[in-house]
């Protein structure tokens, strides 16, 4: 039996969600033509006889120009550490770029194993997907190099063997029945932000997230552990109050 985490990183619109929403078999992550839509991060389990994957969806990793980028990075960071198996998505029909390298770069440090895989293969043809295989095995020295089409189907199965293949011995961490527990978590998640904007819309015109951290049922009880992240220290008073009052 083998058991872990893995995620898929890489600049925004290169086929994340998407594919992880081949692969879980249902629609649990937002999907969008905009890039960087993806904010929480998100489980779906793939249950197998002798194998489970937890896939955990991560934010994008963005040049922060406020501080909660800068946290939205740190999370994502964090995320990519405590994962044992990383696709690095990059579509095969565009060049291989600056956002890739950057990316690559910050991969190299982690100790989970890191793949490769070349999303979007429908929408090119063999040659060129040929070419972008080569182009992104240059790269860096990936454990593999998939390509995959979330959208006709293509390797997906496959590219689901691979990762399974790199994850360590384990019984399985989550119980058969379940798929994802990521509605019920984005959904608090909106609860807990709306109930945080309540009445200070006007001095928090955007940025406040909340990540939903731990949920524990405690007979007719749930408890529920969420971060708040707001954009400047200056706006915590507004949200909890003076030294936490409100
Ligand atoms: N043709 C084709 N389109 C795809 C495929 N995978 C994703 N797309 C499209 O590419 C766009 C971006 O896909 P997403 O899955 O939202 O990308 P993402 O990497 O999660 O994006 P961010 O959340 O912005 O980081 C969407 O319009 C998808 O429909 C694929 O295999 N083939």
């Amino acid at each position: 039996m083998r058991a872990g985490f893995a995620c898929f990183v890489g600049r925004p619109n290169a086929g994340k969600s998407t594919l992880m929403n081949a692969i879980v078999g249902q629609k649990i992550a937002i999907t969008s033509n905009k890039p960087q839509t993806t904010r929480h991060v998100i489980r779906g389990v793939l249950h197998r006889e002798d194998s489970q994957l937890v896939l955990v969806d991560t934010p994008g990793l963005h040049r922060p120009r406020t501080l909660l980028g800068e946290r939205l990075n740190d999370l994502v960071r964090q995320t990519w550490s405590e994962v044992d198996v990383i696709g690095l998505c990059i579509p095969a029909d565009e060049p291989v770029g600056r956002g890739d390298r950057f990316i690559t770069g910050e991969l190299a440090e982690l100790k989970g194993t890191v793949l490769a895989v070349v999303t979007k293969a429908d929408l090119v043809d063999k040659k060129r997907l040929a070419e972008q295989l080569l182009a992104v095995s240059e790269l860096a020295d990936f454990a593999e190099v998939v390509p995959v089409s979330a959208v006709s189907g293509y390797q997906v199965e496959t590219l689901v063997d691979v990762m399974t293949k790199y994850l360590p011995e384990s019984p399985q961490l989550y119980p058969d029945d379940m798929l994802t527990d990521e509605p019920e978590q984005v959904m608090v998640a909106e609860l807990v932000r709306e109930a945080a904007l309540e009445g200070v819309r006007d001095e928090l015109p955007h940025s406040i997230a909340v990540v939903v951290e731990e949920m524990i049922r405690e007979g007719g009880l749930t408890k529920i552990y969420a971060d708040i992240y707001i954009e400047r220290t200056s706006q915590k008073a507004i949200v909890i109050g003076a030294r936490g009052a409100g």
